[in-house]
This record gives structure tokens, sequence and C-alpha cells, in this order.
């Protein structure tokens, strides 16, 4: 379904959840901070990347499960529960020998929406700061993924999926209007790129970009940076968290977004005939 509410707004939440070791106390918080976005108006609720088990290739295989599976049946009724499009964050899955760092969408129905398996898998090496190869463990997903809503068209992305702008714009140009990336950066590119990356890819775009990370936890193997947010198509911060544990709101206006692609109309003026970015995957949606 496509289309938009009357006033062509809609709120969203992120929730910045403080992850722990223990699944069913990640579970079972996700699934009230759910019910107090709901409360607060929200129709779109945000989890962050790997919400059910530390970050951590070590981990991964420990707390992988089947889709669907304990932690997506909780999202599940927590959709449904609440009646709001639930954007699950990741688990890490496991499918045919194969883990994955997957997101699930769940609709206001509580039924699964879309399956998006991270594209780009984090491995990064840079010296006396931080190493991580994600790649030893998992495996990439191998198609964009898009739903739509009542409001608007969404593209999903994890993490180290928004370094690519490609990915962005592919989203775009096949309509997306906000996009949703759980990440989950550490404390070296953190500071340096999650912001700049999140307003770069909502200027290109002329569109919102939420992002939910991990709350901080300074004793975890892989120390999460936080400040989950949400960014405007003009590329302004509207929403941020801080660290800690939280769920921050901004109301999604689509008619602002279509102001900004009035005033500033690089969609009609992009050369694609000098330049374009394609899809091998023509038709997805
Ligand atoms: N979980 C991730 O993909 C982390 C990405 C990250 O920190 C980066 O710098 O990129």
């Amino acid at each position: 379904m496509t289309g938009t509410s009357l006033t062509g707004k809609f709120r969203l939440a992120v929730i910045q959840l403080q992850v722990t070791g223990v699944k069913a106390d990640n579970l079972s918080r996700a699934r009230r901070l759910v019910k107090e976005a709901a409360g607060q108006g929200s129709r779109l609720v945000l989890l962050p990347e790997c919400f059910n088990s530390p970050y951590g290739t070590s981990f991964f295989s420990t707390y992988a499960e089947r889709i669907p599976g304990e932690s997506t049946q909780v999202l599940s009724e927590a959709a449904r529960e609440n009646q709001v499009y639930l954007v699950g964050g990741s688990i890490p899955e496991e499918d045919d020998g194969k883990l994955y760092n997957s997101c699930t969408v769940f609709g206001p129905n509580g039924e699964l929406i879309l399956k998006h398996r991270k594209i780009h898998l984090f491995d990064i090496d840079i010296p006396g700061k931080i190493r991580f190869q994600e790649s030893e463990i998992l495996s990439p997903g191998n198609s964009l993924s898009m739903f739509d809503t009542a409001f608007c068209k969404v593209g999903v992305g994890i993490c180290y999926d928004m370094r690519f702008a490609e990915l962005a714009q592919l989203y775009s140009r096949k309509g997306c209007q906000l996009l949703v990336y759980p990440g989950a950066f550490n404390m070296t590119t953190g500071p340096a790129h999650w912001e700049l990356l999140q307003r770069g890819r909502a200027l290109d775009n002329q569109v919102y970009i939420a992002t939910a990370s991990p709350a901080r936890d300074e004793t975890a193997s892989y120390v999460a940076w936080g400040h989950s947010a949400v960014v405007n198509p003009w590329g302004e911060v509207i929403a941020k968290a801080g660290a800690e544990e939280g769920i921050i709101y901004a109301d999604i206006d689509l008619q602002y977004l279509a102001g900004v692609r009035q005033q500033i109309p690089i969609t009609a003026q992009r050369r694609d005939d000098l330049y374009t970015v394609t899809s091998v995957q023509e038709g997805s949606s």
C-alpha cells in the first residue's frame, strides 16, 4: 500500500536499546519500549542493529535464530499489540548452515513484511583502533529491501550499508522517502562519520534518514557510539539521542520533503545522459 496520511505527517520513534548478554532481557525491554513509543503516537518504530545479542563475531552463532523464531515472534506480537510498523533492528540469523545479519519488518497486523540481510559486511582495519571482520562469520545478503507503509515507502540498510551512497540513491530513485539504518558504530568511526553519513545520505537524496544504535556499554567488547538520530531532507538533525538507553521521536513531514525537492530540484536536474546508478535487480521493490 502506498500513499500518505491526510496531513502527510507521521511520528517515528527510534529506540536506543541497552543490549546485554541476556537475550530474554533484551527482548522484554524492547517490547516494553515499543509499547511506550506507540503510547506517544508513533506509527513506525525502529530498533538497533543486533538488538537481541551483544555485537561481536564471537556472539553471532550463539545468539543466532531462524526466522521466524523466538525474537521475531516477540517483534511480531509487539507490532500487532501496538498497531505499529516495527523495523526490528537486526538479529543474527541462521539459515541453511550460514549466518546473516538480518533486519525484519512487521506491519501493524503483526505480519512479516520484509527481511533485509546486511548487504555490505563490516570489514575494517584501522591500526591501533579497531579491526572488525564480519565476513569471518557472516554471509552477505544480496537484495535491496524496501517496503510500503500507509505513509510512505521506506528503504532499509544495516549499519555499514549506510556507507554506500549508491544504495541510498537507488532507494530514493525507487520512491523511498525515508531510509532506516539500524546500526552500531563504534568509538572510533562513530564520532568521525556516524552523523556525517546520515546528513550526507539525507541531503544527497532529499529523504529522511533514521538510525538506531544500541546504547553505549563501556564494559562491552564492542563499545557502541550511540547517538541514534533522525535527519530531515534539508540535512538537519531533528532528533538525537545521547549515549544512554532511551527513545527519540521525530515527526516525518512529507509535505516538507516535497517542498525541499521543489526548491532544489536536483532529481530533475540529474544528468542521466552522463552518469547513472542502476540496480541489477530491476523491478525489486
Ligand atoms: N556494525 C557496523 O556495520 C559498524 C559500522 C561502522 O562502525 C562503520 O564505521 O562503518
